[in-house]
């Protein structure tokens, strides 16, 4: 009797406690309007909330756009609850440090980082580093091998489909070249061609997304049981221990290399001469204490890896199908890299000289959202808004990047794509009109002080593959097609359909057009 008497105590205090703490998150949030439904005080309606932002997400931040330009409004995601700052607040908290408002927190959140490891970069900021400095710097000298890495896995895929008479799926097209050329940045050694590890890396962001994505579904008491018994979290297992098992002997050979080279400088010889170029090695040089244990390293890699392959390739698949539905727009783009070409040769002078290309990938990228939503930040910190409301700590932001991408205040004709919307008459000297550029607030790359670090290098990949395929290849869609497939949106992801066929052949005409039809 008194057992259930004191269980009943314990119960009704722990109930009390839970709305205590339950009332006090979400009171600072009640006087916001919300869009989409309420999932209410006990989470009664959170599955009906979720579902219906999967499947009708975009339309609901498209609602939230055009009601709250000067508020900050609610939404129930597929996972948790954000508030979507309009923009008229961005300008104020683009530029605040990530240690107040974190984009690799909310990254690691979403991305279920202690399952999928990608939380190995919480604590450091070397990844981030050498993307934006030796990566970035190095680009002039990097160019040949990524030129050479791009025609090898063009002409591999193109010659492998066409000696079984069919046409690559312009998505493995594109997919194949952007891994082969990230392949070889972060690693300059064979093992960048190698085919497992190659069929690794570019199988692992899919592994990295399946795992998310089913976690973040599950209630966390359940996740580690998930993590270890089902398929997705093998696999993903699977994958990161293949990679490491690649990586981390690299990591040691170089090493012992740079041991020997400097106990024969000890000894009045000669040291080795300056180690390899690539992304495990700028890492391995600049990582310190724990973060420099070769498995750390290798982990490192791995969230560079899914931070640069899928995002590059979906950016050029995009761009691709969108040449192809504007055929006579192929001739300029293919006549304006001739003439950059033939006078700067293949450099990084020559793809600064395509003007035409930057607007017409800033027009893709603006009709191809990347997401639903962008500038995804977790306040660690207390941040005051210029109208009065403080985001609390602990507070998922984001903006309604997507929906802003049709306002026709912004964008005359939204719905038209107008290859040349964001041409400049100076883009040598006008940084703002290149791709690469986050200078107008309408980037594929992010806002702020935490945009997108490799912008430089992705953007730079992308001209040189585009580029590669307009002076080596004719490419349409085959007959009857003329629009774009349709970009599938589900939860706040969006993308290309996959599937979408393309004529492809070489110029010369040594390789005969492919079988594929739509
Ligand atoms: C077209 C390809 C790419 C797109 C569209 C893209 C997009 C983005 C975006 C939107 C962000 C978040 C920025 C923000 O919220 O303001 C980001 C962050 C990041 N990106 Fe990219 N990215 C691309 C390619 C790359 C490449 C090639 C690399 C590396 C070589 C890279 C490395 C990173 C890293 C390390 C971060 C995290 C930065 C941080 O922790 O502050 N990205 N990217």
């Amino acid at each position: 009797m008194l057992s259930t008497s004191y269980a009943i105590i314990v119960f009704v205090g722990l109930l009390v406690a839970w709305l205590g703490r339950r009332y006090s998150a979400q009171k600072p949030f009640r006087s916001l309007p919300r869009v989409g439904i309420d999932p209410g005080w006990f989470g009664q309606r959170r599955r009906a909330a979720q579902t219906q932002f999967y499947e009708h997400g975009q339309k609901l931040l498209e609602q939230g756009y055009a009601e709250y330009k000067d508020t900050p409004y609610m939404i129930q995601t597929c996972d948790d609850e954000r508030l979507v700052v309009p923009d008229k607040f961005i300008e104020e908290l683009k530029n605040l440090p990530d240690t107040q408002l974190s984009f690799k927190e909310q990254l690691l959140d979403r991305f279920m980082g202690g399952y999928t490891k990608m939380d190995a970069v919480r604590g450091s900021d070397y990844h981030r580093e050498i993307v934006r400095g030796p990566l970035t710097k190095s680009l002039g000298n990097l160019l040949p091998r990524m030129k050479e890495e791009a025609e090898f896995a063009l002409d591999r895929t193109l010659s492998g489909s066409s000696s079984k008479g069919t046409s690559p799926w312009p998505s493995t097209l594109i997919f194949d070249a952007i891994g082969q050329i990230t392949s070889r940045i972060i690693v300059d050694e064979s093992l960048s061609r190698d085919p497992t590890w190659l069929e690794t890396i570019m199988g692992y962001t899919a592994s990295v997304a399946v795992v998310s994505m089913t976690m973040r579904r599950l209630f966390p008491a359940l996740r580690p049981v998930a993590y270890w018994t089902m398929e997705c979290g093998r696999k993903l297992r699977a994958d990161m221990f293949k990679i490491h098992g690649f990586l981390v002997p690299v990591i040691q050979a170089r090493r012992r290399r740079v041991h020997r080279g400097n106990r024969r400088k000890e000894h009045g010889g000669k040291g080795d001469s300056e180690g390899p170029q690539d992304i495990l090695q700028w890492l391995s040089e600049s990582a310190e204490g724990k973060d420099a244990q070769p498995e750390q390293i290798s982990l490192k890699i791995l969230f560079l890896i899914v931070a640069a392959m899928h995002t590059s390739a979906i950016t050029a698949i995009h761009a691709l199908y969108d040449l192809c539905a504007h055929p006579e727009f192929i001739e300029e783009l293919r006549a304006e890299a001739t003439s950059a070409i033939e006078a700067d040769g293949w450099s990084t002078a020559a793809l600064l000289k395509l003007p035409k290309m930057e607007s017409f990938l800033k027009e893709s990228g603006r009709t191809n959202s990347a997401g639903i939503v962008s500038f995804q930040r977790h306040a660690l910190k207390p941040v005051r808004l210029s109208n009065g409301f403080t985001i609390p700590a602990g507070t998922h932001i984001c903006d309604a990047a997507d929906a802003r991408t049709r306002d026709p205040a912004l964008y005359p004709s939204p719905l038209e794509f107008q290859p040349l919307r964001f041409l400049s008459p100076n883009t040598e000297t006008d940084a703002s009109s290149l791709f690469s550029s986050v200078a107008a607030g309408d980037s594929w790359f992010g806002t702020g002080r935490q945009a997108c670090p490799g912008r430089w290098y992705a953007s730079a990949q992308i001209k040189l593959v585009l580029c590669l395929l307009l002076l080596k290849y004719d490419f349409k869609y085959p007959e009857g097609k003329i629009e774009r497939p349709k970009n599938w949106v589900h939860d706040e992801k969006t993308g290309p359909d996959m599937e979408q066929m393309i004529l492809i052949k070489e110029r010369d005409g040594r390789m005969g057009e492919g079988g594929g039809s739509s």
